[in-house]
């Protein structure tokens, strides 16, 4: 098999799920309803949503920072990370992930393409800084003082974030990952054909059958705990 020498791996919530972090459409899997059963994406996820009602929107994010504060990375995080320093290629780590699990878990360099639960934004002057605890009270924003702090994270109709360096990752890439993802939300669940079209090998790593599976050269179901170590073994 042609030397592998760019990779690039994509992330979702089923990565984190045996950390006990719940995942969105979970199918009865073992962390009980899915986040999008308990909660209306618009009206937690989308900017109309924290427009109409901020109280809710931040509620919603104060509960998944709780949930991250009691959860710990498990063994495919941390295979990942030994697969950073290890691996003499190039390798990019996309996670849609907004915990924090991967860089607990060891890796160093992971692009957040929709942003991270522990870091404000702020939308009067684009600074980000570390999300408080205090945030429920609306602080002003600690460089310019505007009330306009908002959740550093890419909600529903905006624009995910350094596209253009995973699209270019995706150009050059021998081999295609793809780690505990539904395939459900775009432009991620496009990224396999991305990588197809650039004659990059394509390899998926999940519990069920995704909605993009039949895309992959190849598909192996189970926890990502296990999978995933096996194969940066
Ligand atoms: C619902 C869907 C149809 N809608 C979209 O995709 C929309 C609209 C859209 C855009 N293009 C389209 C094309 C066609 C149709 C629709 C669209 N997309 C957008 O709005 C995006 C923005 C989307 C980002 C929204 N923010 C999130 N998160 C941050 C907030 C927050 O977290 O609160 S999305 C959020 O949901 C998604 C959840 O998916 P998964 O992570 O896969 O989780 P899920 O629960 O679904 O699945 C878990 C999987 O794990 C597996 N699993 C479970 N346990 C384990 C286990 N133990 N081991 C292994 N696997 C496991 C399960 O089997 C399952 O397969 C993630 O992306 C996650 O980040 N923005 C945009 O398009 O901007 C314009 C644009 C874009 C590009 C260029 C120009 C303009």
């Amino acid at each position: 098999m042609a030397e592998i020498e760019r990779i690039v791996i994509l992330t979702g919530a089923g990565i984190s799920a045996e950390s006990g972090i719940d995942t969105f459409r979970s199918a009865g899997g073992q962390n009980g309803p899915g986040l999008w059963e308990q909660h209306r994406v618009e009206d937690v996820a989308t900017p109309d949503g924290f427009a109409r009602n901020p109280d809710l929107v931040l509620g919603f994010y104060d509960m998944r920072r709780e949930a991250l504060a009691q959860a710990e990375p498990n063994p495919a995080h941390s295979a990942l990370a030994r697969l950073e320093r290890e691996f003499s290629g190039d390798l990019l780590l996309v996670t849609q992930n907004v915990d924090d699990l991967h860089e607990r878990g060891g890796s160093a360099d992971v692009l957040h393409m929709h942003g991270e639960l522990k870091s404000a934004l702020c939308t009067s002057c684009e600074t980000r800084s570390p999300w408080r605890a205090t945030m429920i009270d609306r602080p002003p924003c600690p460089v310019c003082r505007a009330p306009t702090l908002r959740p550093d994270v890419v909600w529903f109709g905006e624009m995910p974030y350094q596209m253009s360096r995973i699209y270019q990752a995706l150009e050059t890439c021998d081999l295609f990952v793809s780690i505990g993802t539904s395939g459900a939300v775009y432009p991620a669940a496009g990224f396999v054909q991305e990588a197809r079209a650039s004659g990059a090998r394509t390899l998926e790593l999940n519990l069920d059958p995704s909605e993009g599976s039949r895309l992959f050269d190849e598909s192996r179901l189970g926890p990502a705990s296990v999978l995933v170590p096996e194969w940066v073994e």
